[in-house]
């Protein structure tokens, strides 16, 4: 599998799932078939976690190609992330909570036998092993393995999420704070507290096409228990008024300046902001060299259309002393440096879909899913 780090690869790559393989998505979107084929999924979300590529340009193609009822399913898949976004926004201390839990739980494993072999991919559960090779060449897995593997990692081999979670987060070209970290607590029964999911010999048989062999799960765990509850923090996402002649700050969340609502405006510069070290979860060599080439290609192509921008280490905002806007980063560890560090001078700038979208994200998806329709007629 390659994930070549440019918008351009990422346009092909939606061009030829929505002509080619849209059509069969939400029938064959479940099966697994292995690394050499994966066309049954888009392998978007490396471009999408970045902004490589919106949410909405992936909706706008599919329902160019398709009628809404028959990409229907795909549009649910693609807004599950913006979902996820907002139900974080409105309660960031989730991430605060886990990062700490990861902290102690780091200590408490970093000996741990069972923890070492999962990592390296060496348990007696043989699937689970493969997907640890393939998660750490490939950088990516395949939706229902990663329920797989979480479901595997916290219930046959009682490990706990955090960690899992973290691993994820150093080796997917996707990682997003989120989709990960509430994806893990789903599985894990913390998110709709009491329900988890638990992975299956049969079930795993059959959307491998029976790939793997003798696989021998703890089918029966409970799920794992939390009696913190979170409750929404009120927030409002309102933007400022764009000023001219002040800087912009683009993350590695918002990597196509050129295409987003902020497009118009005459910002004097744009500063690409780089963060290698400034990280508590750290990154794999590889996904750190796919961000710094996702970051250069952005930087071309602001070049392109001769606009003023240079690339510069999150280090380097603590100089910074003038007020500078910033496409928001959202919950996760750039948003963390820029508070802990108290940049108060930077403003942050949110995205039309979101403004709207995370209205409905106080309560659970299937809430969510009632205002797709809505949240697409706004902006098509
Ligand atoms: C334990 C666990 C951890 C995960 N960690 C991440 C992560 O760090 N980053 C990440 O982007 N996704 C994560 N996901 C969600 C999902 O697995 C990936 O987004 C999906 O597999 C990406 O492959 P694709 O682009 O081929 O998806 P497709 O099936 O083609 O879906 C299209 C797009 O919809 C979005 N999407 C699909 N499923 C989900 C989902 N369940 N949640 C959120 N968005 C979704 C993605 O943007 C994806 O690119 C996680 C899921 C689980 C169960």
């Amino acid at each position: 599998m390659v994930f070549e780090a440019s918008r351009a690869k990422a346009i092909d790559k939606l061009n030829d799932f929505t002509e080619q393989n849209l059509t069969d998505y939400s029938k064959l979107r479940n099966f697994d078939f292995g690394t050499s084929n994966r066309s049954n999924v888009s392998c978007l979300s490396p471009y999408i976690t970045h902004g490589v590529i919106s949410e909405l340009e992936v909706i706008d193609k599919s329902l160019k190609r398709f009628s809404f009822s028959k990409s229907e399913k795909f549009i649910q898949e693609v807004l599950w992330r913006v979902y996820w976004k907002g139900w974080l926004e409105l309660r960031p201390n989730v991430w605060s909570d886990y990062l700490i839990d990861l902290d102690k739980i780091k200590s408490e494993f970093k000996n741990n036998q069972n923890y070492l072999n999962a990592i390296e991919g060496k348990t007696n559960v043989d699937c689970f092993n493969q997907w640890v090779i393939e998660l750490k060449e490939n950088n990516y897995l395949h939706n229902h393995t990663r329920m797989w593997f979480a479901s595997i990692w916290i219930f046959t081999l009682e490990l706990p999420w955090q960690l899992g979670a973290e691993f994820f987060m150093q080796h997917l070209y996707d990682g997003d704070p989120a989709s990960n970290t509430l994806g893990w607590r789903w599985v894990a029964g913390v998110q709709t507290q009491g329900k988890h999911y638990l992975a299956s010999e049969w079930n795993i048989n059959k959307f491998t096409n029976n790939r793997f062999k003798n696989i021998k799960l703890n089918e029966n765990a409970p799920p794992v228990f939390s009696d913190k509850n979170y409750s929404i923090s009120k927030k409002n996402f309102l933007n400022f008024e764009i000023l001219e002649d002040k800087t912009l700050l683009i993350f590695e969340n918002n990597l196509t300046f050129e295409f987003s609502d902020f497009k118009e405006h005459n910002f004097k510069k744009i500063l690409l902001v780089s963060n290698e070290t400034n990280r508590t979860i750290k990154l794999s060599e590889k996904v750190l060299r796919f961000k710094a080439n996702l970051l250069k290609d952005q930087k071309i192509r602001l070049e392109e259309k001769s606009i003023n921008c240079e690339t510069i280490n999150i280090n380097d905002l603590k100089n910074i002393t003038e007020e500078v806007y910033a496409l928001y980063p959202t919950v996760g560890e750039n948003v963390d440096f820029i508070q802990n560090n108290k940049l108060q001078n930077i403003k942050f700038l949110y995205r039309k879909l979101d403004q709207f979208s995370w209205q409905y994200c106080n309560k659970g998806f299937f809430n969510f899913k009632n205002y797709i329709p809505k949240i697409i007629a706004c902006f098509n």
